[in-house]
C-alpha cells in the first residue's frame, strides 16, 4: 500500500527480501500456534495443558535461534472454589551480551481469549484461515503474530547470518488474559537479575487507530475495578409470595448502578474529575494530526452514532479521560423466558478507565462513599458491601526516549510514513509494572490494524501487517543499534 521513501540498501535491503521471501514459513509457523488453544480465562486443567504445551512450543522455537531460555515455574492459581491450576511457566530468554550493543527486551503472551466456532465465527478459530489477504484465527493478532513477528525478525538476522544490531531479551507469559498472574512478582524478583541489563523494553500488544497508518503508542488508560453486593439472603425468592413485602436486592442494585454514570457519560460520582491532567496546546494538536475517519470508524463498528462528533472529543474521551462502564451482574436472572423470581443476593460489576492523574485509593474513596450516600437514602434493610476487585494504574510515555526515535525512522523505512502517535483507551498493566519497577524506557509498537477485533468473533492480523510488521522490528534493531 505503502512504498518506501527511499529504498533501503545494504544489510536492510537483504533483511527485507529474506521477509518476503520466506513469508509463508513465517505464516505457517503461525498457524501452528494459532492451532493451540491457549485459553488461559477458563480456568479448567484440558486448557492449561494447552497452555503449557504453547509455552513449549515457543520455548523450542527460541532455542532454536540460540537463545538461551529458562521456563521459570510460576505455580498455581487458586481458585474461589477451593481447587488449584498450574500457571504456566514464564519464559525469559536471552540472545546476545554484547556489551557495546543496548539491549532490547520484548514482552508478550501467548495465552489467547475464549473462542468458540458457535459464538459467530465463519471459520474454525483455531485454524489459521486466510481470506483475502486477511489470517483469521484466535491470537492472530492478539498476541500470537506480534510475538512471532519479533521472532521472524530475529531469525532473518541469523539465518543471514548477519550479526544482531541488539542484544536480544524476551519476557513471554502464559496469563495475559487472566490478569497476567505471577508475572509482577516475577518482575520484582528479577529486578536485579534478568532486568539488570536491560536498557529498552517493546511492548506489541495493542492496535492501530487506523487500516493503513501505522502507530506509535504513547500511553494507555488504567482502570479500578468494582464490585458492589447488595444482599437480603442467599437464597432467592419467589415474587408471588414475597413480592410488595421486601427490599429487593435488585432494585437497589439497579438504582446504585443508575447512579454512576449520565446519559451523555459524565461520571457522576463527586470528586472523580478534580485530578486530571489539563489539556495543553500542544496534546491538543496531537489529535488533530491522527488519522481517523470519524465515519468510517463509526460504520465499522455498527454504532448509530457516538457521544462525540469530533475526532479530537472523540480521541479524548477514549483516551484522556475517565469513562465509567457497568459490566454486569452476577446472580441476576439473565436467561430467556418470564421467571417470577426475586434475586435474594445480587452483584454489580463496574470500571472506572483510569488516566493520569488520578490516584486509585482516592477513586476507591470517592466510589465508595458516593455509594454509601445513594444507600442510605434508599432506607434499605440490605446490606451492601463495595469492593475494588482491581487497581492498575495508566501509563503514559516518554516519547523522548531514543527507542521512539529509533521505531519512527523504522517506520518510515518500512512504510514510507510518518506514525500516528496515539493513545489506548484499554489497559496494559505490565507497562507501569515495567516502567515503575525495572525503571527503563517502555515503548508500545503495535502492528495490528484497528479492526482486527482482539477479543472478538473473526480474530485477524492482516498478512501485509505480519509480514511488514517482521520487517519493522528487524528496521527497529538496526535503528537502535545507530542511536546507541
Ligand atoms: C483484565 N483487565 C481488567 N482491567 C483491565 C484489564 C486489562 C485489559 N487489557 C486489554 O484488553 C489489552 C488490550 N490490548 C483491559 O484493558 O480490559
Ligand atoms: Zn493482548
Ligand atoms: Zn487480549
Amino acid at each position: 500500500m505503502f512504498s518506501p521513501s527511499s529504498p533501503p540498501t545494504g544489510l536492510l535491503e537483504k533483511v527485507f527480501q529474506y521477509i518476503d521471501l520466506h513469508q509463508d514459513e513465517f505464516v505457517q509457523t503461525l498457524k501452528e500456534w494459532v492451532a493451540v488453544e491457549s485459553d488461559s480465562v477458563q480456568p479448567v486443567l484440558r486448557l492449561r495443558r494447552e497452555l503449557l504445551r504453547m509455552m513449549g512450543l515457543a520455548a523450542d522455537r527460541l532455542r532454536n535461534l540460540g537463545a538461551h531460555v529458562d521456563l521459570v515455574d510460576t505455580g498455581f492459581q487458586q481458585l474461589p472454589d477451593g481447587q488449584s491450576l498450574p500457571i504456566p511457566p514464564i519464559i525469559l530468554a536471552e540472545l546476545g551480551n554484547d556489551p557495546k550493543k543496548p539491549t532490547v527486551c520484548f514482552y508478550g503472551h501467548l495465552d489467547v481469549q475464549p473462542a468458540r466456532q458457535e459464538d459467530g465465527w465463519v471459520t474454525d478459530p483455531h485454524t489459521l484461515t486466510e481470506v483475502d489477504g486477511k489470517l483469521y484465527g484466535r491470537g492472530t493478532t492478539d498476541n500470537k503474530g506480534p510475538v512471532l513477528a519479533w521472532i521472524n525478525a530475529v531469525s532473518t538476522f541469523r539465518a543471514l547470518d548477519e550479526d544482531l544490531p541488539v542484544n536480544i531479551k524476551f519476557v513471554i507469559e502464559g496469563m495475559e488474559e487472566a490478569g497476567s498472574l505471577a508475572l509482577e512478582e516475577l518482575v520484582q524478583k528479577e529486578k536485579a537479575g534478568f532486568f539488570s541489563s536491560v536498557d529498552y523494553i517493546v511492548i506489541s500488544d495493542n492496535l492501530w487507530i487506523s487500516r493503513r497508518t501505522p502507530a506509535l503508542t504513547c500511553g494507555t488508560r488504567g482502570n479500578s475495578y468494582f464490585m458492589v453486593e447488595v444482599k437480603c439472603r442467599d437464597q432467592d425468592f419467589h415474587s408471588g409470595t414475597f413480592g410488595g413485602i421486601l427490599n429487593e436486592p435488585m432494585a437497589d442494585l439497579v438504582a446504585l448502578l443508575g447512579s454512576l454514570v449520565d446519559s451523555s457519560g459524565r461520571i457522576l460520582i463527586p470528586g472523580i474529575y478534580d485530578h486530571l491532567a489539563p489539556v495543553t496546546e500542544e496534546e491538543k494538536r496531537t489529535y488533530e494530526a491522527i488519522d481517523l475517519d470519524l465515519e468510517e470508524y463509526r460504520n465499522s463498528s455498527q454504532v448509530k452514532k457516538f457521544l462525540f462528533d469530533t475526532k479530537e472529543e472523540l480521541l479524548m474521551h477514549l483516551w484522556r479521560y475517565p469513562s465509567l462502564s457497568i459490566h454486569g451482574i452476577e446472580g441476576a436472572f439473565h436467561e430467556p423466558g418470564a421467571k417470577t423470581v426475586i434475586p435474594g443476593r445480587v452483584i454489580g460489576k463496574f470500571s472506572i478507565r483510569l488516566v493520569p492523574h488520578m490516584n486509585i485509593s482516592v477513586v476507591e474513596k470517592q466510589v465508595k462513599q458516593h455509594l454509601d450516600y445513594i444507600f442510605s437514602k434508599r432506607n434499605s434493610s440490605n446490606q451492601m458491601t463495595v469492593s475494588m476487585t482491581l487497581g492498575l494504574h495508566p501509563w503514559v510515555a516518554n516519547i523522548r526516549d531514543n527507542q521512539y526515535l529509533a521505531a519512527k525512522r523504522a517506520i518510515k523505512t518500512v512504510f514510507g510514513t510518518e506514525p500516528d502517535m496515539i493513545r489506548d483507551g484499554s489497559t496494559i498493566p505490565i507497562a507501569k509494572i515495567f516502567q515503575g519497577t525495572i525503571r527503563k524506557s517502555v515503548m508500545m509498537l503495535p502492528l495490528g490494524a484497528v479492526d482486527d477485533g482482539e477479543h472478538s468473533q473473526k480474530e485477524k492480523i492482516n498478512r501485509w501487517n505480519y509480514i511488514e510488521g517482521s520487517k519493522l522490528f528487524a528496521a527497529f534493531f538496526l535503528e537502535m543499534a545507530k542511536l546507541h
